[in-house]
């Protein structure tokens, strides 16, 4: 007979991020040293609640009455989620001990006079329909901290991924694109950041001009031509020069931010070269980066939906002199890293230890991340 799992050892990362694509629930095992990805489940947002995400996050104008029922429907859908991962793995909520549940980014001001950031997903919601004690709240602690709350993942890819064999970078392309850089040498620190956009301009384009979320596979960019002047007013922006820690969100790479640039042209380039324009952005906006903070990088691990995208993927490859290969590797699925990430940070605020890296978010130390919200009694 197995031996049945170790109620401790297994968690739920959930993960929604700025794409608005939909809802990630990994059930992962920390039984052994190695986290282990036991069964998932992706939901799609339904449209609706897709609809209100998008415009809070991007209005300056926002109802609290809409901000508070999203926070509350979207909590019960977290919740349906966590319950389909753990149905998945063929187990009960009973043996799982606890969820860690990133939420939604509706908005992130790290730099403002009163820093902070906001993700929605009532948390009490989570923790009452599934009776499991759920980790949420993860980037305020940070921020509180003197960090930008943000990127949070650097912390389970060093733990993960870092080797003594190789200089290593792990790049997220989600909606946002950021990096980790994970020196051979232990006794130097881990750093990374936000390097900026990564999908989130390509889906936005992608649905204006062919009414898709996505440019499937890069098809439509790589028939495209990078539009040379575009690229370059592109690149025009002042987050790109800033020295790291810094993070940022669709509020500066907007697609109000992609229309003020294309107005400088005088003629409008064909929307096809535009989709290549903003594949070529992306991937040199992260060679520069890796040149500049990493430039002894052997390897670059690949994660995040954007390794789907080839187009984007042969720019990158091309553009940095190291492999550029996906994470599956390592036998960590590209498309469940971050949601495995939040179990892993979960599961580190339980054990109470720090799950921020401050050399990666500028915060004045480490610190145990998040509010717990108490799962069913007894
Ligand atoms: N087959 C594909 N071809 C091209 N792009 C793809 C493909 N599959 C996924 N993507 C891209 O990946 C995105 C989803 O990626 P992911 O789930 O990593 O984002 P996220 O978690 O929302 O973002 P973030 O890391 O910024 O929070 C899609 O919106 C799309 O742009
Ligand atoms: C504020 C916020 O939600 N930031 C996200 C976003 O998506 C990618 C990038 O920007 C990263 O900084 C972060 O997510 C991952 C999970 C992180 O914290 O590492």
């Amino acid at each position: 007979m197995p031996d049945a799992p170790d109620t401790a050892a297994h968690y739920v990362g959930i993960m929604s991020g700025t794409s608005l694509d939909g809802v990630d629930a990994a059930l992962v095992s920390f039984q052994t040293e190695f986290p282990r990805l036991i069964a998932s489940h992706f939901r799609p947002l339904p449209a609706d609640l897709r609809q209100n995400l998008a415009e809070l996050s991007l209005s300056a104008d926002v109802s609290l009455q809409k901000l508070g029922e999203t926070d509350a429907r979207l909590g019960e859908l977290l919740a349906e989620c966590a319950l389909q991962a753990i149905a998945a793995a063929g187990m009960n909520p009973d043996q799982v001990r606890a969820i860690g549940s990133h939420g939604v980014t509706v908005r992130h001001a790290p730099e403002c006079d009163a820093p902070f950031t906001l993700q929605l997903g009532d948390a009490n919601r989570i923790a009452h329909i599934t009776g499991l004690t759920t980790v949420a709240d993860f980037r305020r602690r940070d921020i509180a901290a003197g960090g930008h709350g943000a990127p949070l993942v650097p912390a389970f890819h060093r733990a993960v991924f870092a080797s003594p064999d190789e200089n290593r970078v792990v790049l997220n392309i989600g909606g946002i694109a950021n990096i980790t850089i994970l020196p051979k040498n232990p006794s130097q620190p881990v750093t990374g950041f936000d390097t900026g956009p990564g999908n989130t301009l390509l889906d936005h384009w992608a649905q204006r001009h062919l009414g898709q979320p996505i440019d499937r596979d890069g098809a439509w960019g790589a028939s495209g031509q990078c539009h040379q002047p575009l690229l370059k007013l592109l690149m025009d922006e002042t987050y790109f020069e800033r020295s790291p820690p810094k993070s940022t969100g669709k509020e500066l790479f907007s697609p109000a931010w992609l229309r003020a640039k294309l107005e400088m042209l005088a003629k409008p380039p064909a929307a096809a070269d535009v989709q290549a324009t903003l594949a070529h952005l992306t991937a040199r906006t992260v060679a520069q980066a890796v040149q500049r903070y990493a430039p002894d990088t052997e390897s670059v691990l690949v994660c995040g939906g954007g390794v789907h995208n080839r187009h984007l993927m042969a720019l990158l490859a091309e553009l940095l002199d190291c492999p550029v290969e996906s994470t599956g590797k390592f036998a960590l699925d590209p498309d469940w890293i971050e949601a495995m990430a939040f179990a892993w940070l979960a599961r580190q605020t339980l054990l109470g230890l720090p799950g921020n890296l401050p050399e990666v978010t500028g915060a004045k130390h480490r610190v145990v991340l998040g509010a717990v919200y108490p799962g069913r009694l007894g």
